[in-house]
């Protein structure tokens, strides 16, 4: 059987409401695709950050007829007007598994292993973090958390608390706890991430040293390590929030960072950080450093 496939984009918070009319308007299945799981750009000045929208896809039945579908969507408050959408055939396939069959377990060095949930770990002695992201960002495939992990894998962590800033998915904060560091707080301002911190959390017995919270409430107790991966305007921003959880002698790491943003970030945390030498991964980078006594 062959299917028709229908994409949308919409502001996350109708995310969901979107897929629900999809399916009240014959789609057997709903998926959403977040826009943080695709390469981020910094936004220009007033633009929508490509990571606050949602790309809502419903699965159609072949012989479905999508002109009343196309006329409904078009009525609907939240979507841009004229509608924009894009419809694509699809042999049949188990096409939820598709994207799912592209996340393999990941060597980020140091014997640290990202590694899907339904995956079997392939080296069972290593530092596996088991890991479904959900609708969260975070599966270690971008190079903003990738170089965080790698820096983690490396890191003398052992017995130290942690923030995880912009936690997603957990995936820094879990590896670690992981990795040997006693706590961690998590915060992120969007609910699935939190959710899905929680449950990655669990999957990988380490829920009782992860707290996860809403920026708002989470408690500000200096710790031994922050890490940080999200955007460079926001970690210019909130430097004073970031610096204000760190100890003296602490480590932080920042990501998010576009290579030509490197210098405007370090400078926000100068003069109380002692950065380490950038490091690049595409045209990403990668900052560290750690504060003065
Ligand atoms: C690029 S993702 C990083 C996720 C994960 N830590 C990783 O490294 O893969 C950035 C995360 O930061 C969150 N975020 C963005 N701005 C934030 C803010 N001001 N405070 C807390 N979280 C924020 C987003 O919701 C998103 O989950």
């Amino acid at each position: 059987m062959a299917w028709i496939q229908l994409t949308l984009t919409t502001k996350e918070d109708y995310g969901r409401q979107l897929g629900d009319i999809l399916m009240a308007n014959g789609a057997q299945a709903v998926t959403y695709r977040d826009a943080k799981d695709a390469p981020i750009f910094e936004p220009g000045p007033g633009e929508v950050p490509l990571w606050e929208l949602s790309q809502v896809t419903g699965l159609f039945p072949a012989e479905t007829n999508m002109q009343p579908v196309i006329k409904n969507l078009a009525k609907v408050s939240f979507l841009e007007k004229p509608l924009r959408y894009k419809t694509d055939q699809l042999e049949d396939k188990d096409w939820e598994r598709e994207w799912m069959d592209n996340f393999k377990p990941m060597d980020f060095g140091n014997g640290l292993w990202i590694v899907p949930s339904w995956h079997q770990p392939p080296h069972p002695d290593a530092t596996n973090i088991l890991l479904d992201p959900g609708m969260a960002f975070g599966t270690g495939t971008h190079p903003t958390t990738s170089m965080c992990l790698a820096w983690i894998g490396e890191t003398e962590l052992q017995g130290t608390s942690v923030v995880d800033f912009g936690c997603g998915s957990g995936i820094l904060g879990i590896a670690a706890l992981k990795r040997g560091a006693a706590h961690c707080v998590g915060t992120d301002i969007d609910q699935q991430a939190l959710l899905a911190t929680r449950e990655n959390a669990v999957l990988n017995h380490v829920s009782d040293q992860f707290d996860v919270y809403l920026p708002e409430f989470a408690p500000n107790e200096p710790v031994d390590v922050v890490i940080a991966n999200i955007l460079a305007g926001p970690l210019q921003e909130l430097a004073p929030i970031l610096l204000s959880y760190l100890k003296p002698g602490g480590q932080i790491a920042l990501s998010g960072i576009l290579a030509r943003q490197a210098e405007d970030v370090m400078a926000a945390y100068t003069p109380e950080v002692t950065f380490a030498p950038v490091r690049y991964h595409d045209e990403w980078c990668f900052l560290h450093g750690t504060r003065q006594k």
